[in-house]
């Protein structure tokens, strides 16, 4: 689904279309589509306090607006798979967290 979206959103980016939302933000630039990342993270935030459909719907929000920033800055979605695939079974070592060593 994400691949579908992201797929849209670069066809948008590269096919302007009147009245579509997604046009709108890539005509706005770069500052307007960060500052719709940090509006819909903080609403994800909010909702996690509240019920689990606004999560849903905030969580959806956020990763829409996060995958126009994608294409905004001309990062795919097999960049993004490549990190976390190379992040996969590699533990974090909570214990060289300055946190902890403080503790
Ligand atoms: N997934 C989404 C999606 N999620 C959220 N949004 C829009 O994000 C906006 C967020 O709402 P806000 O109230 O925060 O923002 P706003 O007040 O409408 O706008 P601002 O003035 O704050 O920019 C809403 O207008 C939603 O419609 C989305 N807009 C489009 N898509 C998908 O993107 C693809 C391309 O759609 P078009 O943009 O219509 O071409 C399609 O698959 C759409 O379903």
């Amino acid at each position: 689904m994400l691949e579908k979206l992201y797929n849209e959103i670069e066809e948008r980016k590269n096919d302007p279309k009147e009245g579509s939302y997604t046009t709108y933000l890539f005509d706005k630039g770069l500052d307007k589509i960060l500052k719709k990342v940090g509006e819909e993270a903080t609403e994800v935030v909010i909702a996690a306090k509240n019920d689990k459909e606004e999560l849903v719907s905030e969580t959806s929000d956020l990763l829409y607006h996060l995958l126009v920033l994608l294409v905004e800055k001309n990062i795919t979605l097999d960049e993004i798979n490549q990190e976390l695939d190379s992040r996969v079974g590699k533990k974090s070592k909570i214990s060289d967290r300055k946190e902890i060593k403080e503790y």
